[in-house]
């Protein structure tokens, strides 16, 4: 049965003379001289929705970038998990290194705050490292990758972290990721060696898949929610806790085998 869309609000359509008779003096003398044939044109919203709009204007003008860095080990998948969470897309097997450094900006929501993430991608090379050094002082956050399949990329982590204090701001806030926790078979760093080496530098800790798409948003909204604490210092009641998850997780089953 074919239904008509009665969403429209009624009021919108309300006569030109009952919106005048609505109007003071001032606001009268804005409306257009000739009637419009819809009583539309002559329509103004209530003061609050007006007020609510200035506001949005507001928070866009005023919103403040919080940087975001992703660094590690070139191959343990930094561009995969920038384009997961950016497009909701992953690329098997097209590996090609970047070289220098880039910017994706992204807007997220916590708890009805609009927090903008300007996030870079690193290359991580060794060649490219003095490059990307230059850009570690205006971080707000670090997402330090390593791959679960690659113990070298792992034991570097120690190495990144001296390199991060000697170039980041001391209060720059660290996220330690174990990407590619998709690939069972093929692991070779347990999720305790992670979870052990955020502890001792204490810092926040997730595996991540860009290929399954496994913790990858909560990686980026976790940071966003910290900067957002750091920014306002305020804790929310609903706060998610980070190092909670990463224990109700490591009691979880085990992840399928990889198949890339
Ligand atoms: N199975 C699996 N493969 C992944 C994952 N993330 C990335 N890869 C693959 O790993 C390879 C390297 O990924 P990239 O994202 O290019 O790595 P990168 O860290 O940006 O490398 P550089 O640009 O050289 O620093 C690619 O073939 C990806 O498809 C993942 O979560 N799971």
């Amino acid at each position: 049965m074919a239904t008509t869309d009665d969403s429209m609000d009624d009021d919108v359509f309300e006569s030109e003379d009952d919106v005048r008779n609505k109007l003071g003096f001032e606001e009268r003398k804005m409306l257009p001289k000739t009637p419009s044939p819809t009583g539309y044109r002559g329509y103004r919203p209530p003061p609050e929705v007006i007020k609510l709009a200035q506001n949005d204007v507001l928070e866009e003008t005023e919103q403040i970038t919080h940087k975001v860095i992703l660094l590690g080990d070139s191959g343990v998948g930094k561009t995969s998990l920038l384009v997961k969470f950016d497009t909701g897309k992953f690329q098997a097997g097209n590996f090609s290194a970047t070289v220098g450094i880039g910017f994706t900006n992204k807007i997220v929501t916590i708890d009805q705050t609009r927090i903008k993430l300007q996030i870079w991608d690193t290359a991580g090379q060794e060649r490219f490292r003095s490059i990307t050094h230059a850009y570690y002082r205006d971080a707000h956050a670090l997402l330090l990758l390593y791959d679960v399949t690659n113990k070298t990329s792992f034991d570097n982590i120690r190495a990144w972290l001296g390199e991060i204090r000697e170039y980041a701001q001391g209060d720059v806030v660290i996220m330690l990721l174990g990407n590619k926790a998709d690939c069972g078979i093929q692991r070779a760093v347990r999720r305790e060696d992670g979870e052990r080496l955020s502890r001792e530098y204490n810092v926040f800790f997730m595996e991540t898949s860009a290929k399954s798409g496994q913790n990858v948003d909560l990686a980026f909204l976790t940071v966003a929610r910290e900067l957002k604490y750091r920014q306002t210092g305020e804790r929310d009641a609903n706060k998610f806790c980070v190092q909670e998850y990463s224990k109700e997780q490591s009691h979880k089953s085990q992840c399928p085998p990889c198949s890339s």
